[in-house]
């Protein structure tokens, strides 16, 4: 909504002012709220009307509406306001037709809207917020009488500029119990959000983001393994990044000006891997017709990355092996034995070390690739990627499809914590995806998620006739064993304050030297 004026230079006579009622004690969800006794919504008597919220506040208060009732006889004290307007925090209130009806100081700051352009107008047409439409959070406590804490939403400033915040809410109800509307305090995000930013590019390396210990430690000796011409085995489930690790293994490496090239080996039938990575001479066999270089020739003076290794027959470990050991190969049909000048970098996701004990995988060509060997751990065991990750893939879809995709909501960061990504990296790449297809702006919310990552985070284990404590107080501990007993981690995948992690653990006598530990 486009600000009438510069709000520095309205000054605070420009504010509405505000009227209290005693008997409108603020309330969060049930309870009665008394710190701020009677905030209410009002203008004050005697203060200039301003065409559109005096007025129009006056025509909406009036009638039958209890607010508008008790809010004409009441006005806001001095005190009250000052301390509203001396919180960091926004606050607004709003009656049951969900115009405004008080606005403080940070309210205005953070949104760029003016008290007197807010007052007397429906909440979603200042905030414009991702969430208005579809799940509106004071809509939620008001029909559910329940508060909401800290739920993270996008909302569009004045400006045109959409800034994360954190909201909580709760009913406002007059002395006879009466709901007479709702309210809403809001923290602007966006300073913590730039903060986090510029630490987590700490955790960039090449193209690979991490800052899992075991990641880091393997961020300081690639450029080493790089530089040195060693075959690599990278050993990491599918999707936790080997292709990607290997193609900075090549760009960290001399061979950088030279190609890289990537060739599936599970993914082709014997033969045919055979004429692909040695290629063919005209008449090799019934369809070649003409001369065919192989993935050998294309990465001559760089790098071939071969992936699923483990899955290549025992007839081509062999022709393997001889490429690895003299540098020399003959492409199907020809007799010409070529020289490769060529670094190998091996990927598999099978334990190669297992094939060899169980005779499917030659011992010798093994050793020969096995002269570097980096692991890649899986997702589930470096879950502290995952915020780091989905911010990494937002910033890259937004460009890619011209978004303005803010990141994810904590809800959803929950629901991505509390799941195993069996999928690893690629997995949350493509759940990100999807969200992009569903999310317009803002936030990503749980709702934009894929259903089966709902499914999973619902999935209790067998309370096994334990009492509810008991079964909190496992809830925490296999928390806290996921991620290693790192509290911030945990309180993530939990989706509660760290504080509020504390204070459970202290209550349920949950400690780090914990016995139960290891159950
Ligand atoms: N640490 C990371 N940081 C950023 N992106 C990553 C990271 N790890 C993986 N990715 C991305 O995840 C996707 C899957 O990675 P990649 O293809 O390298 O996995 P892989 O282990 O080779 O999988 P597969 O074994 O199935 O071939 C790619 O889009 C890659 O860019």
């Amino acid at each position: 909504m486009p600000r009438k004026r510069p709000l520095k230079s309205m000054g605070r006579n420009f504010r509405p002012m505000k009227t209290v009622s005693p008997a409108m004690p603020w309330c969060s969800g049930e309870r009665t709220f008394h710190g701020f006794s009677g905030m209410c919504v009002s203008r004050a008597a005697g203060l200039p009307a301003r065409p559109g919220a005096i007025h129009g506040k006056e025509t909406l208060l009036g009638g039958e509406n209890p607010v508008a009732q008790s809010a004409k006889q009441h006005i806001l004290s001095p005190q009250t306001e000052t301390i509203l307007d001396s919180i960091a925090d926004g606050v607004f209130t709003v009656d049951l037709d969900w115009r405004i009806t008080s606005f403080n100081r940070a309210a205005e700051e953070i949104t760029g809207v003016s008290a007197s352009d807010a007052i007397g107008r429906p909440c979603c047409e200042v905030f414009r917020a991702n969430v208005c439409e579809s799940t509106c959070v004071l809509k939620f406590t008001m029909e559910t009488r329940k508060p909401i804490v800290n739920k993270s939403v996008a909302i569009l400033r004045a400006d045109g500029r959409e800034i994360p915040i954190s909201v909580s809410t709760a009913l406002l109800k007059n002395a006879s119990g009466h709901t007479i509307g709702g309210v809403e305090t809001f923290r602007d995000l966006s300073l913590v959000e730039t903060l986090r930013k510029e630490i987590d590019r700490q955790y960039r390396f090449q193209d690979i983001v991490s800052k899992s210990p075991a990641m880091l430690e393997l961020f300081a000796i690639l450029p080493e393994v790089a530089r040195s011409e060693s075959t690599v085995l990278i050993q990491g489930e599918s999707g936790t990044g080997k292709e990607l690790l290997s193609r900075a293994v090549h760009s960290l490496s001399s061979r950088a000006a030279g190609p890289f090239v990537a060739i599936n080996c599970g993914a082709l039938p014997d033969t045919l891997l055979e004429s692909e990575l040695f290629g063919h001479v005209a008449g090799a066999f019934t369809d070649a017709r003409k001369n065919r270089a192989g993935r050998f020739a294309q990465a001559e003076g760089g790098t071939l990355f071969l992936d699923e290794i483990g899955d290549v027959s025992p007839a081509l470990q062999v022709r393997l092996l001889r490429v690895l050991e003299e540098r020399t190969y003959e492409p199907l049909g020809s007799s010409r034995t070529v020289t490769a000048n060529v670094r190998i970098v091996a990927a598999s996701n099978r334990d190669l070390a297992q094939l060899v004990a169980e005779g499917s995988f030659r011992k010798d060509l093994y050793y020969r690739i096995n002269v570097v060997k980096l692991e890649l751990p899986t997702l589930a065991r470096r879950k502290e990627d995952i915020p780091l990750l989905a911010e990494h893939f937002i910033a890259r879809l937004n460009k890619l499809r011209n978004k303005n995709i803010l990141g994810l909501s904590h809800e959803a960061l929950a629901v991505f914590m509390r799941h195993n990504w069996p999928g690893n990296i690629r997995e949350l790449e493509n759940v990100i995806e999807y969200a992009f297809i569903l999310c317009r702006g803002g936030l990503i919310q749980p709702a934009f998620l894929p259903e089966y990552l709902h499914a999973h985070a619902c999935v209790l284990p067998d309370s096994g006739g334990l009492s509810l404590r008991d079964n909190e107080a496992r809830a925490i501990r296999d928390a806290l064993d996921r991620n290693q007993w790192r509290r911030m981690a945990t309180a993530r995948e939990l989706g509660i304050d760290k504080n509020t992690l504390r204070r459970k653990m202290k209550r349920l006598n949950i400690r780090a030297d914990d016995p139960r530990r290891d159950e």
